[in-house]
């Protein structure tokens, strides 16, 4: 579903991002993980168009993405606040977006509705303004955001970041749940290693840009990268 081929980033002549060859296949759960500065949101960002490469594409359904539209009604995504409107309460928000998936006022409606516990009822029918939320309130909200528009991609740049423990368990089950329901393709970063294991059935680790590992979950997995990332 997502393929890509010889891609690279640089800014001010120094690579962050090299990825020769990389294919995402149709309902695969892919994580993402690495320290800070190793590249996860540039190649986040990459694949949905909002930087341009140096070098290489990547293609969703066999199309390029950069400056193509094709591949923007199915995907769904949230990397940070930025895909917010902050002048705006979460409802007034969520039919904007509902909106761009020509999605009907019942629609929004039911989907909220489904999102009441994971939102802990802090964010359905709240007056106040999204730069007003708490952070992990944010996140909730661009995560709804992304999911409104029944994604078959979904890209989440560290959804677990600021998240109380209840609503990340609430967040690992949602997720889990829209893999095993709608085989939806899911590419998640995060530096819980924990997290991103029970989420994902397979794991990339970047380090300064490359590809130094590429694992299908197991039993072992977890231990595997705790010990490549032990200092
Ligand atoms: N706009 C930019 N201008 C210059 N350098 C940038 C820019 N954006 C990212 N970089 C650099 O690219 C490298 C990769 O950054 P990136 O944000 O992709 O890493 P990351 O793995 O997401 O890190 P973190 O875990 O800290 O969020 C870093 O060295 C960063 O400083």
């Amino acid at each position: 579903m997502i393929q890509v081929s010889n891609l690279k980033k640089a800014y001010n002549g120094v690579t962050v991002l090299n990825i020769p060859v990389l294919n995402i296949p149709r309902g695969e759960s892919f994580g993402l993980v690495g320290n800070n500065g190793a590249g996860k949101t540039t190649f986040f960002r990459l694949i949905l168009d909002l930087i341009e490469a140096n070098d290489g594409e990547v293609q969703i359904d066999g199309q390029k993405v950069a400056r193509n539209e094709s591949w923007k009604p199915f995907t769904g995504s949230f990397l940070d606040e930025g895909f917010l409107i902050d002048f705006l309460t979460p409802g007034e928000y969520f039919k904007f977006v509902g909106k761009l998936y020509n999605k009907s006022e019942g629609d929004i409606a039911l989907f909220l509705e489904s999102m009441e516990e994971f939102f802990n009822g802090e964010i359905n029918g709240s007056k106040k303004l999204i730069r007003e939320f708490s952070k992990g309130n944010q996140k909730k909200i661009g995560i709804a955001a992304a999911l409104l528009g029944d994604p078959q991609i979904l890209i989440l740049d560290e959804p677990f970041t600021a998240l109380d423990p209840s609503s990340q368990i609430r967040l690992k089950r949602l997720l889990n749940d829209l893999q095993t329901r709608q085989g939806i393709t899911m590419l998640i970063s995060s530096h819980d290693l924990n997290h991103v294991t029970e989420v994902c059935k397979r794991i990339v680790v970047l380090e300064k840009g490359d590809v130094v590992k590429d694992i299908a979950t197991g039993e072992d997995t977890l231990k595997e990268l705790e010990s490549y990332f032990a200092v």
